[in-house]
């Protein structure tokens, strides 16, 4: 029976318990043992990427479903609502418009408009520093480029930076410093030469305590390094929709590139937050990556529901969360050079759909958005898959994997794959009781030691993946990849109607932070906190005393 506002919204979701009943019954191997066409079928091809989502608890009734219910939410119309710049993010009243970012060609809005002027900008400055004609306030070219950001304002540029290190050119060494903690920026600093160093200051709000922090640190720093506050320009740029907060924080005007408060942070990376990926791999390759970016936005934009990527990635961990009961979903990149993905998803999904009401701000009696969390492969094989294979827990999994590599190690790279392919096919058959009993017995073990070891070493199967392959991994598949997990999210928003693009939550950590540094500042604990938030400032204050 129907017993939340989603299954009293959505017409068919008795339709679809029942299929999961039925569904539930099956192990995956039976699927594709009834139709040898399963994987073709289950599959969509778009922008450089290609998804086989046929490793699923689905069938084509339960993906009939799933497309209706996805058009009871009216998920056409959201997607026309996303790109025409509709105010989405209800609660803060703005668009989501990040796809604007990405638009190839003559500009056909004020936003395009905005972002073509900003993007020559950062054109001219990378190439400025990449020729040696910026100087360090000793006249010596840039070595150096260190980002300060936090959140959307770092783990984008992070991210891709590293996934497109085949990609780098130019002499500069790219940096990131994020943490409040001290020790990140003194480490870095160790290293580094301040009359060669540049400073990217990244940060929409230009009100976030560690960025703002580590700026002035930065800042010490480079002035003690013998820099005359008249030369700081020479060492400091800023990213900011605050404009005005930069300049009054010391950064020269001309030196403050912007972004807007139609881009959410997290979905910002395409804007001049992705200075340090710029800087990294050159003004083409950034504009291969919004295109990538802009082919998979025509894609979300266009194609057929079952057929459309990221509708399809969001669909099915819908089906998971709300059919199967899951909280988790793993993301396995098979790059090393991918191994930031899966912590720049965490903030795009988990910031977006970790939310306890509706749109409308009603409080919500079903699951929202779940834990995203992962690590490159093969590395987790030896690490987490135990719990994959053999735990109590049932997770959507996405494999990633490039077809081709960048190195000439040819044996590593189909190692490398093979292990990939390897394991969501073992997740898919398992190993049952009797096969495994038959697999001692013909490597010689005693019948004592196969009834002591058998049911250990058996893998139910019938967990489930998607691969998502790539020819390789270049600027315009990373940005394909990047812009479908992102309509992914705004898939799910929209399907369990919430709002992916505001984060209240984050607010009321910064408040108390505030709160907990001045008692740690003047060492008076107010009487009225808990006594183990109490007791552990004390603790704090007398060590430092
Ligand atoms: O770019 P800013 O304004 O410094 O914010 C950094 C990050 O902090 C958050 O606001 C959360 O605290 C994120 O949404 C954002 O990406």
């Amino acid at each position: 029976m129907p017993n939340n506002a989603l299954a009293k919204t959505y017409s068919n979701w008795e339709n679809l318990e029942k299929l999961q009943a039925q569904i539930s019954k099956l192990h995956l191997s039976e699927l594709f043992e009834q139709d040898s066409t399963r994987a073709a079928r289950f599959s969509a091809s778009a922008a450089g990427l290609d998804l086989d989502f046929s490793k699923n608890h689905l069938s084509v009734d339960i993906l009939g479903e799933l497309v209706k219910l996805a058009e009871q939410a009216d998920l056409k119309g959201a997607i026309t609502r996303i790109f025409k710049g509709e105010h989405i993010n209800n609660t803060e009243d703005r668009p989501a418009l990040h796809a604007a970012l990405r638009h190839i060609g003559e500009p056909q809005t004020p936003e395009h408009k905005e972002v073509q002027e900003t993007l020559e900008r950062m054109g001219k400055l990378v190439a400025k520093v990449h020729s040696k004609e910026w100087k360090g306030f000793k006249g010596e070219a840039i070595t150096d480029v260190v980002n300060i950001g936090i959140g959307g304002s770092d783990l984008g540029p992070r991210m891709v930076t590293k996934a497109l290190t085949p990609y780098h050119t130019g002499h500069v060494n790219l940096h990131f410093i994020a943490n409040v903690d001290g020790a990140e920026i003194h480490d870095l600093t160790q290293g580094l030469n301040p009359a060669t160093t540049l400073f990217i200051v990244a940060s929409k709000s230009f009100s976030t305590q560690e960025t703002l922090e580590n700026a002035k640190t930065a800042r010490r720093w480079i002035l003690a390094g013998g820099c005359d506050e008249g030369d700081l320009p020479k060492h400091f740029v800023a990213i900011s929709s605050k404009v005005e907060k930069a300049v009054e924080f010391g950064i020269a005007a001309e030196n403050v590139y912007p972004i807007w408060d139609w881009v959410g942070g997290r979905y910002s990376l395409w804007s001049a937050i992705g200075l340090p990926i710029a800087f990294a791999i050159g003004m083409d390759n950034f504009n291969a990556l919004r295109a990538g970016a802009n082919a998979m936005d025509k894609h979300f934009a266009e194609a057929p529901l079952e057929k459309n990527i990221p509708a399809l990635m969001g669909l099915i961990v819908f089906w998971y969360t709300q059919f199967f009961d899951t909280t988790a979903q793993a993301v396995l990149p098979y790059a090393y050079h991918m191994q930031m993905l899966p912590a720049y998803l965490q903030q795009l999904e988990m910031e977006s759909n970790g939310k306890s009401v509706t749109r409308e701000g009603d409080r919500v009696d079903y699951s929202t958005g779940s834990i995203v969390w992962g690590t490159e492969g093969t590395n987790g094989q030896h690490s987490f898959h135990q719990l994959l294979h053999q735990g109590t827990v049932l997770m959507p999994i996405d494999f990633i994997a490039t077809l081709k590599a960048h190195h000439p190690i040819d044996h590593q790279h189909r190692l490398l794959f093979a292990n990939c392919v390897a394991q969501s096919q073992a997740l898919l058959t398992g190993r049952d009781l009797e096969t495994t009993k038959a697999e001692l017995r013909a490597s010689g073990t005693s019948e004592d030691e196969i009834d002591r070891l058998a049911e250990h070493k058996v893998h139910p199967g019938s967990r489930p993946s998607n691969t998502i392959l790539m020819e390789k991994l270049s600027p315009e598949t990373l940005g394909a990849l990047i812009a479908a997990y992102e309509h992914k999210v705004y898939t799910l928003g929209v399907l369990m109607n919430i709002n992916s693009f505001d984060q209240w939550g984050v607010e009321l950590g910064k408040l108390l932070g505030n709160h907990v540094n001045d008692a740690i500042e003047t060492t008076d604990v107010p009487g009225d906190w808990d006594s183990s938030t109490a007791r552990l400032v004390e603790r704090f204050c007398e060590a430092n005393k």
